[in-house]
């Protein structure tokens, strides 16, 4: 059965796309058929962080009905399928939202998972990702604001109909700042599905337009995107491929400081 992801946040910059791009290139690895579609229309990034900033057709022109999908599907790395949008503003206008439901209907029949970007934000248009997946993640940073507007998003997505999966927490730091574990749970309501830290070799890996899962999969960041995706993929993977035990002692004190701090 195919099963749809979105990854949404409600605030900005909390890591939808490199959680999508990260996470899409894992399950395709798991031998998931997978897709990643960037459903941020208006500030399109997933086609920038793999190098597909240049493609002649991207799902706006889909949207708009000047294109089929299966000319807006490229090849990323592991075999994962990525459906870029564009980045330019006028393709934007002429892309109609409405149809999205209409090309995810299309794309499930080719694959087992597909994995929507959601854009930031409240708009009526952000909305339509959180009502057509099976079940949203929701990506939030260790710090109030990130946190209220996760909860935003939750309420959201339960008024449309959308479920939650659950929540990731993204850039984890040893701060004593940070917002435990505990809180999250609380205040969303929702289980934290994994626990990412702030990790340098995140960006490195942009830099060089790959996913750091591939460019650096030894990297802290890199064994904790792969552990939530062998969970989801419902794979068996072996430590020595998540690279236990050189990050162990890192992650276990992050976890553990994590987990204790109550606010
Ligand atoms: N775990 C991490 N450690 C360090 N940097 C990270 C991590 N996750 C994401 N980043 C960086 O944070 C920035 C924002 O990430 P990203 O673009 O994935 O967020 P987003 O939620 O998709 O943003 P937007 O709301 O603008 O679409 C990027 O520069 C990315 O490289």
């Amino acid at each position: 059965m195919v099963v749809t992801y979105t990854i949404a946040s409600g605030k900005g910059g909390t890591g939808k796309t490199t959680l999508s791009v990260n996470l899409g290139t894992m399950l395709a690895h798991y031998g998931k058929e997978t897709y990643i579609m960037d459903t941020d229309m208006g500030m399109a990034n997933i086609g920038i962080v793999l190098g597909l900033e240049n493609v002649p057709v991207t799902l706006h022109e889909v949207l708009a009905g000047k294109a089929s999908i299966s000319e807006a599907i490229y090849e990323g790395p592991f075999g994962v399928k990525v459906i870029p949008s564009g980045i330019s503003l006028q393709g934007f206008q002429n892309a109609d939202p409405e149809h999205l439901h209409d090309v995810m209907k299309e794309i499930i029949q080719q694959c087992d998972i597909l994995i929507l970007d959601a854009p930031a934000g409240i708009s009526r248009d952000g909305v339509i990702p959180l009502a057509i997946a099976d079940e949203v993640i929701l990506v939030v940073n260790p710090e109030i604001s990130s946190m209220v507007d996760a909860l935003k998003t939750k309420i959201l997505t339960e008024l449309v109909g959308g479920k939650i999966k659950g929540a990731i927490l993204n850039r984890a730091t040893l701060e004593k700042t940070d917002i435990s574990i505990h809180k999250i749970e609380e205040v969303l309501g929702v289980k934290v599905i994994g626990i990412i830290p702030d990790d340098p070799n995140v960006r490195r890996a942009s830099a060089y337009k790959t996913p750091v899962v591939v460019k650096y999969p030894n990297s802290p960041a890199a064994v904790e995107i792969k552990k939530i995706a062998a969970e989801i993929a419902g794979v068996d993977v072996k430590e020595k491929e998540l690279n236990k035990d050189s990050n162990e002692k890192f992650l276990d004190r992050l976890t553990s400081s994590i987990i204790k701090r109550r606010k």
